[in-house]
Formats: structure tokens, sequence, C-alpha cells
């Protein structure tokens, strides 16, 4: 297993109370395994992602992540300034010419080898999203979180992009671990489990409706 989240119990505080965020959630996540979390706004799925990347620390249970992480946002989150091969570079935080031969391999992967010298400002919605996949596999990460991939975009992009992230965690063995409202694309994904109230079922894909 990549990611073992155990009985990780999570609170905000709220005036004289507590709001519960994520109520003893197990989940685990093995190498190769791609999992869709779904479920209401405030059931706690961005808490779930903030937990098992380590930006919080939980305040019960036990987070454990073999190697790194790498985050894909909902925006893309790519800088203005600089071109599609920079945004990596940045990660790689020297761009020597390894790094520079690692990035132009990974945009190619992503399907950017046209575009690798654009600025967010030249590239569409979905080559944003693409950059910001490479991006996190830059740091050769063993678990990828990923916030609401396809909020941005139309059907068809939307796939696209969750196409990709199926291949690259085929591809590079990653745990990885999507946040979605968008139910359309959850035949491309292993597992999908389901928040609601800080609490996680288990449902696996065949609970959906059927279209
Ligand atoms: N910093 C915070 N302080 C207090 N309460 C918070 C904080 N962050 C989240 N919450 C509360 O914790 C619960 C879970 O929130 P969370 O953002 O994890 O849900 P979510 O499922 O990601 O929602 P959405 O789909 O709207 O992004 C909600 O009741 C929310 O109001």
């Amino acid at each position: 297993m990549s990611l073992h989240l155990d009985e990780v119990l999570l609170t905000y505080p709220d005036g004289d109370r507590r709001v519960t965020a994520l109520d003893r959630v197990s989940l685990h996540v093995a190498p190769g395994e791609f999992v869709a979390v779904t479920g209401p706004s405030g059931s706690g799925k961005s808490s779930l992602l903030a937990v098992a990347g380590k930006l919080i620390a939980p305040e019960a249970g036990s987070v454990r992540v073999t190697g790194t992480v790498g985050f894909v946002f909902q925006q893309a989150n790519l800088l203005p300034a600089l071109t599609a091969l920079d945004q990596l570079l940045l990660v790689g935080h020297i761009g020597g010419r390894q790094d520079r031969a690692r990035a132009q391999r990974l945009l190619a992967e992503v399907g950017l080898t046209e575009q690798v010298n654009r600025r967010p400002h030249q590239l569409s919605g979905g080559q944003r999203q693409r950059v910001g996949v490479a991006r996190a596999l830059m740091g050769e990460p063993s678990v990828l979180l990923v916030d609401e991939p396809t909020s941005a975009l139309d059907h068809e992009r939307g796939r696209a992009v969750v196409e990709l992230l199926r291949r690259v965690t085929d591809t590079h063995q990653v745990a990885t671990l999507v946040v979605t409202h968008d139910l359309a694309h959850l035949d491309l994904v292993d597992r999908t489990v389901t928040m609601l109230d800080g609490r996680l079922s288990a449902a696996g894909s065949a609970a959906l409706p059927r279209h």
C-alpha cells in the first residue's frame, strides 16, 4: 500500500463547539490503484485530501505514505509568467539538463510536446490541467492527490483528463486519489468511495446509479 489512512479523526473549531470533518476514516490505496472520492459539499472530501497529503495532521488515527506525494489542483494553479516547461522545472528546483529532459519527457507523455514553451494563457483549460499532472509527476510521487480535475472542463475534455490520470496511474504505478463531483467518468476508476458527514462508505461503483 502506498497510502494508508487508519481511523483518522479531524475536527475544526466552530464557535464554542467543533465540527467533525473526518470521523474515523480509513482508506488504503495501493500502487497503480485509482480511487475516486465523491460526496456532497461539506462532507469532508477536501479535508480527506489535506490529511492524506499531510497538509493537516489528524487529531487521532494515522496517515502513512510510502514515498512522496504529488498534488493536482482544481484549476491547475500554474504561475502565469512561466512556460509549461518552466512550471515543471520549478518543481525540479534546479533546471539542470537531466531535469529538463525529464520535464520534456513528462510533457510529451501528457500530450503537450508542441506546447512546452507556452504560458498558461496560451493553453486551453484541459492543457493546463495536463501541465498540472506532468508537474505533479516531476517529484516521482508514489501517491497522487487530485482535487476536482474536471470542474472547469466540458464533458469531453474532462473525460480526457480522467483518462490521462488513469494512464499515469498505470504507467507510474502511483496510488491515485481523486476528489470529484463528476460521476460521468467513474467507469475509469478502480473504486469509488463516498463521503457523507465526515464518514467514508466504501460503495463500489456498482452502487452508483446505472446509466
Ligand atoms: N478551516 C475550517 N474551519 C472550520 N470548519 C471547516 C474548515 N474547513 C472545513 N470545515 C468544515 O468541515 C466540513 C468538511 O469540509 P470539507 O471542505 O472537507 O468538505 P468538502 O466535501 O470538500 O466540501 P466541498 O465539496 O464543498 O469542497 C464542513 O462542514 C466544513 O464546513
